[in-house]
């Protein structure tokens, strides 16, 4: 595997100033590297500034201090070369599956037959073939995520970001949703920092896991997950994956027992 970094974050620190009323600390001092190709999770307790910081490295939100670099580059602002998912879809309801997958690269002015080749490349990818000519209503929400994912793909970006993609979804759609999502990146080896609130599926999914501690959010503990790739969903019944879950649990609940005496 490359050893290349790819997206480092230096120092980032995130207050929220408000007016009459206390600034809120959201972020102190993060420090972490995602490798090119490697697939990173960060889990925390409610709180502990993980949405805030996938929106500084998305260039949505400015830092109160720190730097984020791409490839050695500072960035501060959206580009091209990071794609966000989100919780909830944002697809136009008013275009077709090929449409909206092939919506970032025609806004890049891409030629309409060369966008609608790659975004088929994509939805085959994000097994929706068949689906080119629907649209987001004839879809479950299953499905509508792994259109929002081909799209963030058709962009080629360097850096996919997810934030509680699959939170939405019930529990059986969001285990098929985490295995498709594997078959995705063992396909198309992208970079992937992934937030959730759901330890196995940052465990199934990550190369590393990294646990934020309550608010401030710092970096509490990175955790290497070592099973072996290509995984299936049969992996979570192994003791390696109880044994890792089982350490995540305890370092969270200790953060969320140490937030709730704060209060
Ligand atoms: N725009 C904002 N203005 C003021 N406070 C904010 C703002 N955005 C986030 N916060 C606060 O910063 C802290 C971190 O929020 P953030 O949403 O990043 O946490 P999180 O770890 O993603 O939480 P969750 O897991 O519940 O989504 C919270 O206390 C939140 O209320």
């Amino acid at each position: 595997m490359s050893t290349a970094v790819r997206l480092k974050i230096e120092a980032i620190d995130k207050v929220f100033k408000r007016r009459d009323k206390p600034s809120i600390e959201a972020l102190r001092n993060i420090d972490m590297e995602v490798a090119e190709g490697e697939f990173v999770s960060i889990v925390g307790a409610s709180g502990s500034g993980k949405s805030t910081l996938l929106r500084i490295i998305d260039g949505l939100i400015t830092p109160s201090g720190g730097r984020v670099l791409v490839d050695g580059r500072p960035v501060d602002r959206p580009g091209p070369d990071r794609a966000v998912v989100f919780q909830q879809d944002s697809l136009l309801p008013w275009k077709t599956v090929i449409d909206n997958v092939a919506y970032g690269l025609t806004l890049a002015r891409v030629p309409k037959a060369d966008a609608h080749r790659t975004a088929q490349r994509f939805i085959d990818v994000a097994g929706l073939h068949g689906f080119e000519h629907h649209y987001p209503h004839q879809l479950s929400g299953g499905m509508r995520q792994r259109v929002n994912v081909a799209r963030a793909l058709a962009v080629n970006p360097k850096i996919l970001l997810l934030d509680e993609p699959f939170a939405a979804l019930d529990a059986q759609t969001r285990e098929i949703m985490q295995a498709e999502l594997l078959s995705i990146w063992q396909e198309t080896r992208k970079t992937v920092l992934l937030i959730t609130h759901q330890i196995d599926e940052a465990v199934f999914l990550s190369d590393r896991v990294i646990v934020f501690s309550a608010r401030p959010g710092t970096v509490r503990e990175e955790i290497r997950v070592d099973l072996p790739r290509p995984r299936d969903l049969h992996v979570k019944r192994s003791p390696e994956f109880s044994g890792l879950v089982d350490h995540i649990w305890t370092l969270i609940e200790a953060e969320v027992r140490a937030g709730l005496r704060q209060g």
